[in-house]
């Protein structure tokens, strides 16, 4: 995330002379309930070796009159919004406007601004460069990165843009660790989170070859989608079992995953299980109905614990089984470790370039767009089609297919 912003400011600062360029913290409710904070490359020059985000996140606070009203009665010119709370604004130094591509001969109307830089959410803004005439020469910009929810949020951003004719572009760069954006080859952060996903199993490996019978037990991040215990599982190799939201697993009975791991502790006296936080959900028993709805402040269902529920599961069979025998279960979850480290080198040098391609794009006029790789080639894409894409793991696809093979798990089909 501060990659991102890093690049942003020094896009624009170099490249097309915004010099008035202002973060706010907190979230989309920073459009309408915080003050810009101002920014310059010198300012934001390490930003990329940092973790975490410098300005600050919060989820829910979409308020789409409140928000629109800001970016109108503040005179934002150009707004970068990163993640689901960062915004930067940015000013287009000239030309016409297209819908997720070049638009043709669109006339831009000129407006005279000399509004000071709104900014909301963690915004980053320009103060807009006035012609000697006092003519207002770009055209505003509205730039949208993050999550799946921040790129619905966006479309309703733009929607309401073009609703109120607001001469102002909307442009987008998708992010989550996760890696379940759609369209987009992969989200930014991901490979980071997939790397230091390696130093948890690193350790629970340690541990378990360390115990009698230990079983090891991760769960990483991944609410909707695998990607991360998924690919954490190629890349490690002693993985014994990866389960992920997009496939069903059971413990009890024939092919269920205790019997799995019975053999496999009588086989090498140790195993290692990932499983992916959204994984289980409707295995597990859900004792307090009232819990089925709880929800995020963006609305996001709050799952229950999968990686609690299987290492007291874990231990209840083994003491039902096997009483007289040794057994422990090294339970490690790295979620928030995976997600607050700076960038790694593959992900910073991506940040880079998704962040000044979309610069380029607004500055170049089209608007409504999200910028990222499509099979390795850099494009703008509607972000109504993004914002509808989901990127779950295709379990008939080869990576999952190296992961049955590599682990030999059960495929968990009741029989
Ligand atoms: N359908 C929607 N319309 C408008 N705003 C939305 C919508 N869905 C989510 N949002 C807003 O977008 C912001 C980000 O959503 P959310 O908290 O789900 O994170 P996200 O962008 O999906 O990122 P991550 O994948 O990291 O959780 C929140 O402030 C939320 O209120
Ligand atoms: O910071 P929060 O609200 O706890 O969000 C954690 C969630 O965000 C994600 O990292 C997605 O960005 C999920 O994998 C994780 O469950």
């Amino acid at each position: 995330m501060n990659t991102v912003i890093r690049e942003l400011v020094v896009g624009l600062w170099d490249l097309y002379g915004a010099h008035h360029i202002f973060g706010v913290e907190a979230g989309y409710r920073g459009f309408y309930s915080g003050e810009p904070v101002a920014l310059n490359p010198k300012m934001v020059h390490d930003w990329h070796r940092k973790g975490g985000t410098v300005l600050e996140t919060s989820r829910g606070g979409f308020d789409l009159a409140r928000i629109v009203d800001a970016i109108q009665d503040r005179g934002f010119n150009q707004l970068l919004i990163i993640k689901f709370d960062n915004f930067i604004e940015a000013r287009r130094s000239s030309s016409s406007v297209g819908r997720g591509r070049r638009a043709g001969a669109t006339k831009r109307k000129r407006v005279a601004s000399s509004a000071s830089p709104t900014v909301g959410g963690r915004c980053i803004g320009h103060r807009p460069h006035t012609h000697s005439s006092g003519r207002w020469l770009g055209l505003p910009i509205v730039y949208i990165i993050g999550g799946d929810g921040t790129m619905r949020g966006m479309v309703e951003i733009f929607n309401e843009i073009q609703r109120r004719k607001l001469n102002i572009a909307v442009a987008g760069i998708p992010k989550t660790v996760d890696n379940d954006v759609g369209i987009i080859d992969r989200s930014f952060g991901f490979q980071t989170a997939v790397e230091m996903a390696q130093q948890a199993i690193s350790a629970a490996n340690t541990e378990v070859e360390s115990a009698v019978n230990g079983v090891g037990l991760v769960k990483l991040m991944g609410r909707s989608t695998g990607h991360i215990a998924l690919h954490a599982t190629l890349s490690r190799r002693d993985v014994d079992s990866c389960l992920i939201p997009e496939t069903d697993f059971y413990l009890e009975g024939r092919g269920g995953l205790l019997e799995f791991l019975g053999a496999r502790l009588k086989e090498n006296g140790h195993a290692v299980v990932f499983v992916a936080e959204g994984a289980g959900q409707d295995v597990i028993p859900r004792s307090d109905e009232a819990h089925v709805e709880e929800k995020d402040e963006s609305g996001n269902p709050v799952f229950l614990d999968v990686g609690g529920w299987l290492k007291l599961e874990l231990k209840k069979w083994w003491a039902w089984d096997h009483e007289t025998e040794l057994f422990t279960v090294k339970y490690i979850d790295p979620t928030y470790m995976v997600r607050a480290v700076p960038a790694n080198a593959t992900d910073n040098l991506y940040c880079k370039l998704v962040a000044h391609l979309a610069i380029h794009g607004a500055m170049a006029g089209y608007t409504g767009f999200v910028s990222g790789p499509i099979n390795g080639n850099y494009a703008y894409i509607p972000v109504e089609d993004v914002a509808r894409a989901k990127n779950p793991v295709d379990t008939r696809d080869h990576k999952w297919t190296w992961v049955r093979s590599l682990t030999n798990q059960p495929d968990f089909e009741k029989r």
